[in-house]
């Protein structure tokens, strides 16, 4: 698998008759790494559930490299290679990890589960544990894992590190790095822990009130403490 390209371009998307994206465009290239930021409510979620085709599009378009997905519908989009990792981590509670991962294979034989434990070997271990049982990080490890077994170019995490101690933080974070790594996919990822978000990004876009407020490296935000403060407010 090779990564993808993206472009979201004018994007004006919502709920219903409620707008929260304003004309957002940015792209990032094959095998980018960009942090989407912003304070509470700003419609970082809503970026990705629009990318994934799961809002109301008002207006504006999405490319997955060659090809044009502003038309299809969620699945369509899963099946041309968008794989989209939620804040809620949807995993089956009532699964084990193991069967959990079988979704995520598809059509891919057994053995590529490998990949699966490889990435995270805390899942090889528990891999006969129900969904329910996982603590917090294992479950997000689960629900990432299932993605990435579907061989996504373009890869969305949603405040992956949520709820999570420091130590598990860490070891996520290393294995997304470890991916960013092999090029195999385009990540975004939407992260309040902003020290995580910007080690990890090569870019970085900010959301305020569902527009781009700021975007560029996160050298450049970092020396900017004024544009921190005013965007993503006192604390981070
Ligand atoms: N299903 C929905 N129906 C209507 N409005 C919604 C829905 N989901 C979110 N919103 C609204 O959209 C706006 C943006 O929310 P969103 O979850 O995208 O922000 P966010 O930046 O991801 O916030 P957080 O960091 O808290 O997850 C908020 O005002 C929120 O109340």
């Amino acid at each position: 698998m090779t990564a993808a390209s993206l472009e979201v371009a004018g994007l004006s998307a919502g709920y219903g008759p409620t707008r929260i994206l304003e004309g957002v465009s940015f792209s990032v290239p094959a095998g980018g790494r960009l942090a989407v930021l912003g304070r509470n409510g700003m419609g970082k979620t809503t970026l990705f559930a629009s990318i994934a085709g799961q809002t109301r599009r008002y207006d504006g378009s999405v490319r997955l490299g060659d090809m044009e997905i502003t038309g299809l519908d969620g699945s369509a989009r899963a099946l041309g290679g968008l794989g989209y990792v939620p804040q809620s981590r949807s995993i089956f509670k009532s699964l084990t990890v193991e069967e959990n991962l079988f979704v995520g294979l598809k059509s891919r034989p057994r053995s590529a589960l490998e990949e699966a434990y490889a990435m995270f070997p805390r899942l090889k271990e528990r891999r006969r544990n129900l969904g329910s049982q996982l603590s917090g990080g294992e479950q997000q490890m689960l629900s990432t894992a299932r993605t990435i077994l579907g061989q996504p170019t373009v890869l969305l995490l949603d405040e992956p590190l949520e709820g999570l101690a420091p130590v598990i933080c860490e070891e996520l974070m290393a294995a997304f790095a470890q991916l960013a790594a092999t090029k195999a996919m385009t990540i975004l990822l939407v992260e309040q822990r902003i020290k995580a978000a910007l080690e990890f990004a090569d870019r970085v876009i900010v959301l305020e009130r569902g527009q781009i407020a700021w975007s560029g490296t996160p050298a450049e935000l970092e020396a900017q403490p004024e544009t921190v403060d005013r965007l993503l407010g006192v604390g981070h």
